[in-house]
């Protein structure tokens, strides 16, 4: 089998004394959409960010594309390829759509070819491109954030729950971009608690639970299963409650 994009072998991550990864294990194959799904604090927001360096492993091995990416800091993991859409979105409010664009574009002054491509996926983004960020509705700010990690080429984003809080239309909308976007060379690590759309979206999953991942495999075959889906999701309700 093909070596995974990115690949997690027993990833422990401390933050300050709490133990909250206790070795994750996660293959994200390289092309379309993997998800993580899990319940609030299972730990899937610290996955992304110990992948991205913000937080440090304290143990296990992350790999990214072929190499040990685990001791890198931040920049050096972004200059691999790799780009990060956090949940509160990472852009700036007082600043308009354009300079916030210019200042994704950390290679250099930004291909018009490839903006028009994102004005394709993410039409408010030309209409709003004068205003400051901090007018756009939620989810112009989610798309806004999701075109800043793509304004270059990347060969995997992490993303963290884009749909939360968005009404149905825009989700549709949301969703429909991601998909086009992992239809390139982008890969997706998609974290999502929306399970329509983390279906409609993904090729590959992973559940966590605890800091742990509890189940992996093809989207299919968990889409396909209710009672697998009752285990792993009424397992994390049942924790939760
Ligand atoms: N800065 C921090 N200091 C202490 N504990 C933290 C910190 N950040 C996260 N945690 C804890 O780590 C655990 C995992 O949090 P994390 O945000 O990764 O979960 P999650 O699965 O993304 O959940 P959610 O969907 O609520 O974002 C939680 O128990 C959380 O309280």
């Amino acid at each position: 089998m093909a070596e995974p994009l990115l690949a997690l072998d027993g990833v422990h991550t401390h933050i300050a004394q709490y133990h909250i990864l206790q070795g994750v294990d996660l293959a994200v194959p390289a092309g379309g959409v993997t998800v993580i799904l899990g319940r609030n604090g299972a730990g899937k927001t610290t996955t992304l960010r110990t992948i991205m360096g913000l937080w440090q492993a304290s143990g296990g091995t992350i790999r990214f594309d072929g190499a040990d990416i685990t001791s890198l800091d931040t920049p050096a993991i972004a200059r691999r390829g790799i780009a990060y859409v956090p949940e509160n979105m990472g852009i700036f409010t007082d600043l308009t759509v354009r300079e916030n664009m210019v200042l994704a574009a950390v290679d250099g002054p930004m291909d018009s070819g490839r903006l028009d491509w994102i004005f394709s996926l993410f039409p408010p983004l030309r209409t709003f491109w004068e205003m400051p960020a901090g007018n756009l509705s939620g989810g112009q700010k989610q798309m806004l954030s999701v075109a800043r990690a793509v304004i270059e080429p990347r060969r995997l984003i992490l993303v963290d729950e884009p749909t939360k809080g968005l009404a149905p239309a825009i989700i549709k909308a949301m969703t429909a971009a991601l998909a086009e976007l992992a239809r390139t060379d982008t890969t997706i690590l998609l974290v999502e608690q929306n399970f329509a759309m983390a279906k409609s979206l993904g090729q590959t999953v992973s559940v966590m639970d605890d800091g742990r991942i509890v189940h992996s495999g093809a989207m299919a075959e968990l889409a396909g299963d209710a009672a697998l889906q009752e285990r792993l999701m009424g397992l994390s309700l049942e924790t939760h409650q």
